[in-house]
């Protein structure tokens, strides 16, 4: 039978065995995972950080809870109906939950695919199979345990795509074709649980085929009404486009990886594919957005990247221009950018731009105000009121073109604007 301690593989437990009821299963991801790893060439994705469950016949909350305590962990009870608690560790989060039915076969038998209905007994190390999602590991096959299953909880049918990409698996071809029969029931599940499913698959490149496959076999139709083939082709030009710029300008490659939200993993890379599926009409786009529970954050990346996109395509922007797209774009900048050319814009006519944004100095994508509004109260005599407001962003302007460079200039040049 195949033994993982039989390789070199060591899976380090965040706490001590001896915490753990003699009859406690590993189960999902961590047991397939470990399991692939015997095997180098299997390796996709080294994790740091640590994502383990615990399937236990009894007392798993009171079990979580003892191993939180004498750590001092945090502890979250899950779901006390069912029993399952959740141990946070620094390195890893530990869900323990009671056994579903009479015993762990049981139990595995209503999980979503073979790969992930494998359960290890680290005491006895022990590995029970009763799927076969050995075999399927070894084939590099997402198969279903069976349409129900898929049916019981409809987030499965995407969850297929995402650990497909992931793994650089397959999908067999009877679970592919369930899948799609199956497609509807997608809007049965909590938005933001597709929601995340959405942003491991906008994540990497190696996930764009996947994601576009979802969207043929009509599991995103729903949540992307206005979006086509070609919108889902746009995908690739991002992913391309990133790193041809990147290679170009690195540090605009390195903000391109850098998260929005970091918790659910959404980058600004994602925030530049999620304005190409969603309504080029910001105002439609954000609703679509709010339904899939996007953050304020990720729908303000999307909508400003979709705002600033025709101004790109015009030709030679103003010096006031310029500076006004900067204080809209912030730092959303290098998701437009990569928009930009993905809808045809050529690099040349942006790359002052990105010269600009990369430049600390550059007065007018980073603009050091010559006065503060207090000063200019102060100077002018004048009360607070939407006029500073607008004084001072026609300082900041004037700066830009060069016609002023020092306080004192900035004063006169309010006072001008100001008594004229
Ligand atoms: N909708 C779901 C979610 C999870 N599971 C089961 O619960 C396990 C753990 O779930 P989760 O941690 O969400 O997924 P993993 O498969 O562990 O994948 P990863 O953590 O790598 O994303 C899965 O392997 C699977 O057996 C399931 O059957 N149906
Ligand atoms: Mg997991």
């Amino acid at each position: 039978m195949h033994d993982l301690n039989s390789s070199n593989v060591s899976l380090d437990y965040p706490f001590s065995l001896e915490l753990l009821p003699k009859k406690a299963y590993m189960v999902g991801g961590a047991v397939r995972d470990a399991l692939l790893c015997r095997d180098a060439k299997f390796r996709v994705s080294t994790r740091k950080y640590l994502d383990l469950d615990f399937v236990l016949p009894c007392d798993a909350v009171k079990v979580a809870r003892k191993i939180a305590k004498h750590y001092k962990a945090g502890f979250v009870l899950l779901d006390p109906q069912r029993e399952i608690a959740r141990v946070v560790f620094p390195q890893a989060t530990v869900d323990f939950a009671q056994q579903s039915g009479e015993s762990i076969e049981t139990d595995l038998h209503r999980r979503d695919f073979t790969v992930n209905a494998i359960a290890y007994n680290p005491h006895t190390q022990e590995i029970i199979d009763p799927l076969q999602g050995y075999a399927d590991l070894e084939r590099r096959m997402m198969r279903m345990i069976s349409p129900a299953n898929l049916k019981d909880d409809p987030l499965r049918l995407m969850r297929a795509y995402r650990q497909a990409a992931q793994l650089g698996f397959t999908i067999e071809t009877d679970t592919q074709t369930a899948i799609r029969s199956l497609a509807s029931h997608i809007t049965e599940v909590a938005a933001e649980r597709v929601r995340v499913e959405i942003n491991y698959l906008l994540l990497s490149s190696h996930s764009t085929p996947w994601i576009t496959r979802a969207w043929e076999d009509n599991l995103l139709a729903p949540f992307f009404q206005f979006a086509t083939s070609e919108s889902f082709a746009k995908l690739t030009a991002v992913d391309d486009w990133a790193v041809k710029l990147g290679e170009n300008w690195q540090q605009l490659g390195v903000k391109l990886q850098e998260y929005v939200r970091d918790s659910v993993k959404t980058t600004w890379l994602s925030i530049a594919k999620l304005a190409c599926l969603v309504n080029p009409d910001p105002e439609v786009a954000e609703i679509e957005l709010q339904k899939l529970t996007y953050s304020r954050a990720e729908i303000k990346g999307v909508t400003t990247a979709l705002k600033l996109l025709p101004q790109l395509k015009l030709s030679q922007m103003s010096l006031r221009e310029q500076y006004f797209f900067f204080q809209e774009a912030g730092f959303v900048f290098p998701a437009t950018a990569v928009l930009a050319v993905v809808h045809d814009i050529l690099v040349e006519a942006i790359a002052p731009l990105i010269d600009r944004y990369l430049n600390p100095d550059d007065l007018v994508s980073h603009p050091t105000p010559l006065l503060s509004g207090k000063e200019l109260i102060i100077a002018l005599e004048i009360p607070a009121s939407p006029l500073l407001g607008k004084l001072l962003m026609e300082i900041a302007v004037a700066q830009v073109e060069g016609k002023i460079s020092t306080p004192g200039e900035a004063i006169a040049f309010a006072r001008q604007l100001f008594e004229g």
